[in-house]
């Protein structure tokens, strides 16, 4: 491992019963990069995403966040260590404002309960928060709509929003582009931009090829459980190997 890498993955294996889910996955990040993670259905992705926030333990190897050995470290203890992943949709609280989700984000980073029973006060340092991140999602002028009055890509900003409120130095975006309209991905993309430019490490698994191509800074290729390139987006295009994991389709 390099100094350097703010997430490092050392020879990761993973089985389940007799199956080889992921095999000798290494893997190093540096502070700031976008790494998209891509592959055919079933390549691990998502396996992999498992493995970094603690939601399965590798049979194998090794996970370090900003050095430390992580990899059999609760997944609370390793999101207050500074590993975000997305709020999918169902975590949202509907009958709330867009404000007061955001709101009980940061609430729960700054070390209080989570709970719809226990909102913070309008006045607090915590809706301050919720307010520069709604800002930093484009969501600012929905702050009092109830969630679940949100169109489905304004709901997309609002779980970045408040994973911005978790203030985390690595964040997971698993296909942040599922279900979104091709008309809100330009808006969701820059999202993401905006995401990478704060200086935040982000990795993201995506099926939109142009969105990832277009997003990061280097691409890692899954296939069958195996890291089959990591490399620049045009460096990845150009790859047979790549292109024949891919049953000869263009990538
Ligand atoms: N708990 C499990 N038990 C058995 N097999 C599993 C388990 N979890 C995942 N797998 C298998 O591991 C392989 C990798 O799954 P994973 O969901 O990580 O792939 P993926 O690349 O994210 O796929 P997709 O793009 O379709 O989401 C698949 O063949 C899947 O069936």
């Amino acid at each position: 491992m390099t100094d350097h890498a703010v997430l490092s993955l050392e020879h990761i294996g993973l089985r389940i019963g007799g199956a080889r889910i992921l095999h000798d996955v290494s893997l190093e990040v540096a502070p700031g990069e976008m790494l998209g993670v891509i592959g055919p259905n079933g390549a691990g992705k998502t396996t992999l995403f498992n493995v970094i926030s603690g939601v399965a333990r590798p049979t194998e190897g090794r996970v370090r966040l900003d050095g430390a050995d992580v990899t059999n470290t609760p997944i609370h203890r390793r999101a207050a260590a500074g590993l975000g992943r997305t709020f999918q949709t169902s975590s949202l609280f509907p009958a709330l404002s867009v404000l007061e989700n955001v709101r009980l984000a940061a609430q729960a980073h700054a070390g209080g309960a989570a709970s719809v029973f226990r909102i913070p006060r309008r006045s607090d340092a915590a809706t301050g928060r919720a307010l520069e991140c709604l800002a930093e999602v484009g969501l600012a002028e929905r702050a009092d709509a109830d969630a679940s009055g949100l169109a489905h890509g304004e709901k997309r900003k609002l779980e970045i929003a408040m994973l911005i409120a978790m203030d985390p130095k690595v964040i997971l975006l698993d296909e942040p582009m599922a279900g979104v309209s091709s008309g809100d991905v330009p808006a969701i993309t820059d999202v993401i931009r905006g995401l990478h430019r704060g200086g935040r490490t982000v990795l993201m698994v995506e099926h939109h090829m142009e969105v990832v191509l277009g997003l990061v800074d280097r691409v890692a290729v899954m296939h069958h459980g195996e890291l089959l390139a990591v490399d620049t987006p045009e460096a990845v295009m150009a790859n047979p190997t790549v292109q024949s994991a891919y049953l000869g389709e263009a990538v």
